[in-house]
């Protein structure tokens, strides 16, 4: 069935004439159009133009449509979240006290807690358990208006669990309207039971782990968690490098916590992507800048965990393609707000109103590959699209904090509508 959305106030197509992610000034650009209408068909978009140019190129397909009024609203690409650890067990509300009053994210993890309580309470989720509870977290991203999402394995840390993170993801794939693309993260700790023998677990997860997952098609990205006390940059590197031979791209959190040439790290492997970089150094900025690294920047992280946000601005305009997500985890960011992330880059890391829109369309579809499918509004794109109850895109970060979702196109099916899901 078609569908042509009419009379919007705006429609940001994000369009540009540049291939690939984007840098400096091109981050602003928008391909903001006024006065066309939007037309979509089967899974794909047709074309956007005035009502005119539809009707007189595809006269059959426009009247044959059902029509949607946008009228006082604005269009624009489905949210891309390119970093999320989507599927785990339980949730961590107790951790928040301790963080408040001083304890930090890596003294609770080291006591056991933080990811250690999570990989337990994953590992005793069944299936179906994990099935569900994701499930559900996937209609609120939708709600929110992401239509794809990244998936990170990683609180398994047994290939048992891990491979049930990653099945899950694919059942998602399948079966929910949003887009799952999956990630190993094996090395997102040391499981308690290699404690004191660090090395036999790296050792696991590239002779053991790392094949089967490609074996089994169970991910397109490898990621790994380079922080001290953590994975050291040299352990990284091997477990990257092993991926790539298995044809896993890699990903890397980087700079997170402390300093540790993880941005610089990712620039030498060539990592599509480098994740955190709160405290990344400038030598690491420029490295990223010089391979066009895509930094992945998370300040719903540095939010919650009240560290220092990344230098975006800076990443920005050292010609760094910066994306944003919301880094969906039950420890260091339980939301799935990328709005509210949005906002967040705004005020907290100095990027523009129009710089956050290309973070969270075009330049995170990239940093999950996906560039050439969906990001952008262009004809023959995936027809992601939403319908946003503010008159104009400024609008978008003026009333922060705000879901001004109203209608939830995905791949050319209306699953949201009026805020809800349909
Ligand atoms: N830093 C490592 N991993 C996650 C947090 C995982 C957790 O705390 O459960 C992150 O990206 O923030
Ligand atoms: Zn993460």
């Amino acid at each position: 069935m078609a569908i042509l959305i009419k009379n919007a106030n705006e429609v940001i197509t994000m369009q540009s004439h540049v291939e690939g992610p984007r840098r400096k000034e091109q981050m602003s650009e928008l391909g903001l159009m006024k006065d066309v209408c939007v037309l979509l068909d089967g899974e794909q978009i047709v074309m956007i133009a005035p009502l005119e140019e539809l009707e007189a190129t595809f006269p059959h397909l426009v009247q044959s449509a059902e029509v949607i009024d946008a009228t006082g609203k604005i269009i624009m690409p489905g949210l891309v979240d390119c970093h999320t650890h989507l599927v785990h067990g339980g949730t961590r509300e107790h951790e928040l006290n301790m963080r408040l009053s001083g304890k930090t994210y890596m003294e609770i993890m080291n006591a056991g807690g933080g990811i250690h309580y999570t990989t337990t309470k994953t590992r005793e989720a069944s299936f179906d358990e994990l099935y569900e509870k994701t499930y559900n977290h996937l209609n609120d991203f939708l709600r929110y208006g992401i239509t794809t999402v990244e998936a990170k394995s990683g609180y398994g840390l047994d290939w048992e669990t891990e491979k049930r993170q990653l099945e899950v993801a694919k059942k998602l794939q399948d079966t929910h309207a949003v887009d799952v693309v999956s990630t190993f993260m094996g090395a997102h700790a040391v499981p308690a039971e290699y404690k004191g023998n660090e090395e036999a677990f790296v050792e696991l997860i590239i002779n053991d782990m790392l094949p089967k997952v490609a074996e089994l098609g169970l991910a397109e990205f490898n990621d790994v968690f380079c922080e001290k006390g953590v994975f050291t940059p040299e352990q990284s590197r091997r477990i990257l490098e092993a991926g790539k031979a298995y044809g896993l791209t890699p990903k890397i959190h980087a700079d997170e916590i402390e300093p540790y040439e993880g941005a610089e790290l990712a620039a030498e492997v060539g990592a599509i992507s480098a994740e955190h970089l709160l405290v990344a150094s400038d030598e690491g900025i420029e490295a990223m800048a010089k391979a066009g690294t895509i930094a992945v920047l998370l300040p719903g992280t540095a939010f919650f965990l009240r560290a220092p946000y990344a230098r975006g601005r800076l990443m920005v305009d050292s010609g760094v393609p910066v994306a944003i997500s919301t880094d969906f985890n039950p420890g260091s960011s339980p939301t799935i707000s990328l709005p509210f992330v949005q906002n967040l880059a705004c005020m907290n890391m100095g990027m523009t109103m129009e710089e956050v829109l290309c973070a969270t369309t075009v330049n995170s579809a990239y940093a999950i590959n996906r560039g050439n499918e969906i990001g952008t509004l262009e004809n023959g794109k995936k027809a992601d699209v939403l319908i946003l109850n503010v008159p104009n895109y400024k609008q978008l970060q003026y009333f922060y904090g705000m879901n001004h979702t109203d209608t939830v196109i995905k791949a050319g099916k209306v699953v949201v509508k009026g805020g809800q899901l349909l």
